[in-house]
């Protein structure tokens, strides 16, 4: 999928979040979205993610807006993106169910009862439970291959990131909407999920990530964009956003000066 923000604003009784905000993703390409707390970035994911309708601008996917669609239609292209939250919000039941849970939601619902008839079945042949192999493969990617049968309850946080992340993953989403998917993540589980986002990359999905983690912007993404009080200060390929900024607050904000003093705006 194709995801255009053409002069994006965004406002919550009558202040402004998002100003003019234009950026672009393309299938098989990771956009990452940086900047200081507050910018602004998470309310941009949630645009994305058609979780919110622009207050201005125009957002389309492939070429089509989506909030001129019918809810339904509308429906179908959410269907098709999958986002994380920072923080993982899991089910008191199984692991396998928690990701499956993902893919039922996304069906249209004669599929939903399809598939509910298939699981009676199922259950009525053989004692054991079964898992999809969609289900398995997304834990595998995210190196939770073994542990579909555990509690969800029982995962440390780390491990609960990462089923969320593959809860995503099993729907097989044309763009995947990622909100600082490693934050809380020691370096183990941070590379896995980054291996994770190169697989899905490889698979031809886009991807749109937020992260404070500038080492990480800088190893996952083709594109970077700097986000500073609402506004989109630039865009461009990793390498030259982060090696010859051309903004001279983009340049402070990766070298790791403060922009901000006192919640005043130094640059
Ligand atoms: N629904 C809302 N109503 C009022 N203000 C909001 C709303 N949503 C976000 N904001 C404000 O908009 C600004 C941007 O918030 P947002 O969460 O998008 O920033 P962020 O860059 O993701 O921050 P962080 O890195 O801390 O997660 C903040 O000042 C926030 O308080």
């Amino acid at each position: 999928m194709n995801l255009d923000l053409d002069d994006v604003s965004y406002g919550v009784d009558g202040t402004a979040i998002l100003s003019d905000v234009s950026l672009s993703v393309g299938s098989g390409e990771v956009v990452t979205v940086i900047g200081p707390s507050g910018a602004g970035k998470t309310t941009l994911l949630r645009l994305a993610a058609l979780f919110e309708r622009p207050t201005g601008g125009a957002l389309r996917c492939d070429r089509t807006d989506p909030w001129a669609l019918s809810r339904e239609d509308r429906l179908a292209v959410r269907r098709r993106i999958g986002m994380v939250f920072q923080r993982a919000s899991l089910f008191e039941t199984s692991v396998a169910r928690n990701v499956d849970i993902g893919r039922r939601i996304r069906r249209p619902w004669p599929q939903r009862l399809r598939g509910f008839g298939r699981r009676l079945a199922d259950r009525l042949v053989r004692d054991e439970p079964t898992v999809d192999d969609r289900v398995l493969e997304a834990l595998e990617l995210v190196g939770l291959g073994d542990a579909w049968d555990r509690d969800a309850a029982s995962l440390s946080g780390g491990e609960a990131q990462r089923v969320s992340f593959a809860r995503a993953l099993a729907t097989d989403p044309d763009l995947l909407v990622l909100d600082e998917p490693t934050s809380d993540l020691d370096p183990r589980n941070t590379a896995i999920l980054e291996q994770a986002i190169d697989r899905s990359r490889e698979r031809g999905h886009g991807v749109l990530l937020a992260t404070h983690d500038m080492h990480q912007a800088e190893r996952v993404s083709d594109r970077v964009a700097f986000l500073l009080d609402g506004e989109l200060v630039e865009i461009g390929p990793a390498e030259r956003v982060f090696e010859d900024p051309r903004d001279e607050r983009t340049a402070r904000f990766v070298r790791g000066d403060l922009l901000y003093d006192d919640n005043e705006l130094l640059a």
